[in-house]
């Protein structure tokens, strides 16, 4: 008997868990989604094996359930499978970025045939919806398991295997500390970008060149603020206390480096910087953590027409496909470089042999 996974929610997460899951020939795959378009564009690319449109209800006979809608729909989904009179043990999981909240709900379920297990794969986009999910989005990447009073190891044990095709990296840890990390290290790094992005943009009204100025530097520290904005106010509501925390500690910290600023010391804003260099480096990019969400390799180029699609058109050649590609720093006349994104570590690998036959100076950061 093929093992009946339900997914409720088939956006970027959803359907990303779908696809990597459905590549098992043990698993049935069954999609909903409160979308109707959604749900359509589910069966006609095969992302779904089957598709239900009553829920909670058609997931009565699901063995495992996952809920890949917004927080605070997935909530209120829970609540709902509380009332399905399951005539098996059912796990269920999600996949919601805080998990506080969600694990409050499942404590507080009735229904003996529930086991919930909280899931969180650690790897996204900027991009929303079932057209942008990847089979391989969660490869190598963390995904944080929060299990219940009323979960076995065992349970998660299972779980953890039938979530073994998205490759990513498991590990346990409880509701709490899952958002106090994440609250610092994801949530809070979101608040920060999009301020800099609108003080950017106040200071664009006095001067209107300066978007033409906005360079790496600016680019990177803020691409996250371009992010789903629904999605990302659902986690800061779920997420407000450590929010709110972390706020107050960034006011201190900003007050302290005012003052190192306005008191021109010199010793100790080398040192500042240094410690934050040091325990930036030390991070390590290798692996698909929170910082990185793809395998990046930098590529010198000359600021020259054609650059950029001869570079495209090596790894095109060798059917390489690039997930994202970044100009930085081009002035006229003067070496530029590419970041070029993909998607594991080979390809990452062979582009980086390829280009270099082609005496292109290339970089990966250790
Ligand atoms: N976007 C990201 O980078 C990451 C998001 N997450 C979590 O994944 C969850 C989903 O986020 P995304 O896939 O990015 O959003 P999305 O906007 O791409 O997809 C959400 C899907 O849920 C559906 N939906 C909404 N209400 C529903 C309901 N009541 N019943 C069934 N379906 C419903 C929507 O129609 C949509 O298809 C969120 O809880 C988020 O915290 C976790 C890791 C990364
Ligand atoms: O790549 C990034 O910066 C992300 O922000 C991806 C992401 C978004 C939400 C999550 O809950 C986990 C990861």
């Amino acid at each position: 008997m093929k093992r009946r996974i339900v997914i409720a929610g088939l956006g970027l997460i959803g359907a990303s868990i779908a696809k990597g899951l459905a590549r098992v020939a043990d698993h049935h795959i069954i999609g909903y989604d409160i979308n109707t378009a959604t749900l359509e564009y589910a069966k006609q690319n095969n992302i779904v094996h089957e598709v239900i449109t009553e829920f909670p209800m058609d997931a009565i006979n699901a063995d495992y359930i996952i809920l890949a809608a917004p927080i605070s729909e997935t909530i209120a989904l829970l609540q709902k499978l509380d009332e399905v009179p399951f005539p098996n043990r059912v796990i269920i999981s999600d996949v919601s970025s805080v998990k506080q909240s969600v694990i409050h709900t499942a404590n507080q379920l009735k229904n003996k045939k529930i086991v919930f297990i909280g899931g969180h794969p650690m790897a996204g986009s900027h991009k929303k919806g079932i057209e942008a999910a990847k089979s391989h989005l969660f490869e190598n990447a963390i995904y944080v398991l929060t299990p219940t009073v009323n979960s076995t190891n065992n349970e998660v044990e299972e779980l953890k295997e039938i979530l073994l095709p998205t490759k990513s990296k498991f590990i346990t840890l409880n509701a709490e500390e899952h958002d106090e990390m994440t609250g610092v290290v994801s949530h809070f790094p979101h608040l920060i970008a999009s301020s800099l992005v609108h003080q950017a943009e106040h200071w664009a009204k006095t001067h209107s060149y300066l978007p033409n100025l906005a360079a790496g530097g600016f680019r990177d520290i803020t691409r996250i603020a371009s992010s789903n904005p629904t999605l990302w106010q659902d986690i800061f509501y779920h997420n407000r206390k450590k929010m709110s925390q972390l706020l107050e500690e960034w006011i201190t910290e900003m007050q302290f480096l005012k003052n190192l600023v306005d008191t021109s010391s010199k010793k100790e804003m080398i040192q500042y910087l240094d410690r934050a260099k040091n325990y930036r480096d030390g991070l390590g990019t290798s692996d698909k953590g929170i910082i990185p969400s793809y395998y990046d390799l930098y590529v010198d180029i000359r600021d020259q027409t054609g650059a950029l699609a001869e570079v495209t058109q090596l790894l095109a050649d060798e059917s390489i496909s690039i997930n994202n590609i970044q100009i930085l720093e081009i002035r006229e006349g003067i070496m530029g470089a590419l970041r070029l994104s993909f998607a594991t570590q080979q390809l990452q690998k062979s582009s980086e042999h390829i280009l270099k036959q082609q005496g292109y100076e290339t970089m990966i950061e250790k």
